[in-house]
């Protein structure tokens, strides 16, 4: 019997030389219309798929393939003789190879305006059952959802066929993919719905790289992105320079983003570890990086920088002076570009500091699951702090206590900045108390403590921080406030003459 192979494609890239491959090794082609078109145009013998239903299109394409004359003939287990038997007794033939790839829902729901019935009519579904359908049984049928497999597929039929270890990877290929169109489709509705916890989170993303190694070298990683992501993502940066970027490279670089999106003048943060180690604003760049990297001259060695404005000449020469892993910015100047592409071993990242079309939702997993929240896009502003203490902070000190509250956002819990004049001075992170928290900011501010601003994510339980912060010479502190004892922390503020505001909003970052 003449082997049979089904081809309907969207995508319809490298398909003819396909389809001439097959037909050179005596396949029968069938297919539907808008392919079929396209293979006979290139003088393939290939048949319309209603000689096999035996039933015209309808719908306007809805139903064209969702017959029995093609689901018998992908589904049937050629090893199994009553499958067989029924075929023959009505007259299907079986399909050996299919060649489908799906309307293009994706790029679809990526067009400005679209609307929703122009994204409905997009969703494919004659398709997938095709897909589903031959890579439920591959132990007898080849299906390619891929066009980058069609020729190592050829190849191997023309050397002798394909094992059904072959057919088996590329049906679990084809599960992926539909579960990836399927995730798109229901992210999309989930959307035009407004459903934020749905009773099964179905998410997807795309392989960006394979990366070397995880967190540690015996962690096997890979880094993926969002479909359609636009904007401020390290996943759409570009790379101008340098070399593969690392698990950790990544994870910082986006700690590194989404600090320097928090401020609108030009702003410079340098990144350790996933905390900042320095975060300068200023009238320029150069002036705000030369601020960042006053604040902790040690701690940014290796690290990663974020820069919110294009990197010109006279950043790039500071830039110049350190080691660094990665500098990100909107765009580099072909000056910048020349001085720093000298240093072999830096990676430099363009990346558009567009927020517009971020994602809502952040994900962490934990071990067996996944806990699913609103980002956090919470801001204060002068007119939402309540003053608590007697004494109101004055404008410079009202400056950098809003300064110090973006900076405090980005830092891991229990975290507290020092702060004064554009500029941080001192961040404790992650400690397990808030006092220790706050002398390790202290210490690393120094005499420069004495007259600045502090800020804390979280309220203080007791008045011990106040204390401390007194000590120092701590003249103004910003907090959520909320606390039973809250009154306590007020009155150490008033003994000490120091002005404390509350933002009534908390930053924990664990
Ligand atoms: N309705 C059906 O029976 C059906 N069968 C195949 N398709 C899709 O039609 C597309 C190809 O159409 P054409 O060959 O007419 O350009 C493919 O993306 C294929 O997945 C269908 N379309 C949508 O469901």
């Amino acid at each position: 019997m003449k082997k049979r192979a089904l081809f309907s494609v969207s995508d319809k890239s490298n398909v003819v030389d396909f389809a001439k491959g097959l037909d050179r090794l005596g396949y029968e082609l069938v297919s539907t219309g808008g392919t079929l078109k396209k293979l006979q145009e290139a003088g393939l013998p290939a048949i319309p798929v209603s000689d096999v239903t035996k039933f015209d299109e309808i719908l306007d394409g809805r139903v064209k393939t969702l017959h029995p004359n093609i689901h018998g003939g992908l589904l049937a287990k050629r090893g199994d003789d009553g499958h067989l038997k029924q075929l023959e007794e009505r007259d299907i033939d079986p399909i050996d190879i299919v060649v489908v790839n799906l309307y293009p829902f994706k790029q679809t729901i990526d067009q400005p305006g679209v609307t929703e019935a122009e994204a409905i009519e997009n969703i494919d579904i004659g398709g997938p059952s095709m897909l589903r359908a031959a890579a439920k049984n591959f132990r007898d049928v080849t299906v390619v959802v891929d066009p980058e497999d069609y020729q190592p597929v050829l190849e191997q039929l023309e050397h002798g066929g394909l094992q059904v270890d072959d057919r088996k990877q590329l049906a679990a290929k084809v599960f992926r993919h539909t579960a990836n169109y399927d995730a798109m489709i229901a992210g999309y509705f989930s959307e035009i719905t407004g459903e934020t916890a749905p009773e099964t989170y179905t998410i997807t993303y795309e392989k960006v790289q394979s990366l070397r190694y995880g967190e540690n070298p015996h962690q096997h990683a890979a880094f993926y992105k969002q479909p359609n992501g636009k904007g401020a993502s390290i996943a759409n940066a570009e790379q101008l320079h340098g070399k593969e970027l690392s698990y950790n490279n990544i994870q910082d670089a986006n700690a590194a983003l989404e600090m320097v999106l928090e401020y609108e003048g030009a702003a410079a943060v340098a990144v350790k570890h996933m905390n900042p180690c320095g975060i300068g604003i200023g009238q320029t760049i150069g002036s705000a990086f030369h601020k960042a990297y006053q604040a902790d001259p040690v701690s940014i060695f290796g690290g990663i920088v974020a820069l919110n404005r294009e990197v010109d000449t006279a950043t790039a020469e500071q830039l110049k002076e350190i080691f660094l892993e990665i500098v990100i910015a909107p765009s580099f100047s072909d000056e910048a570009m020349e001085l720093l592409t000298e240093k072999k071993n830096i990676r430099l990242l363009k990346i558009s500091m567009e927020t517009a079309n971020q994602n809502r939702q952040k994900v962490v997993s934990v071990t067996g699951g996944l806990l699913v929240q609103d980002i956090d896009d919470g801001k204060v502003a002068e007119q939402d702090v309540n003053v608590a203490t007697s004494r109101k902070p004055n404008e410079q000190e009202m400056k950098d206590l809003l300064f110090a509250w973006k900076a405090v956002k980005h830092v891991k819990s229990n975290a507290i900045v020092i702060a004064n004049q554009d500029q941080t001075l001192g961040i404790g992170a992650g400690q397990m108390n808030r006092v220790g928290t706050a002398k390790i900011a202290l210490e690393q501010a120094g005499e420069q403590a004495n007259g600045a601003v502090m800020a804390s994510d979280a309220f203080f339980p007791m008045p011990d921080t106040v204390e401390t912060a007194a000590k120092a010479g701590i003249t103004a502190i910003i907090q959520p406030g909320g606390s039973k004892r809250d009154e306590d922390s007020i009155t150490a503020c008033n003994e000490h003459g120091i002005a404390m505001v509350f933002t009534g909003m908390r930053h924990f970052k664990h």
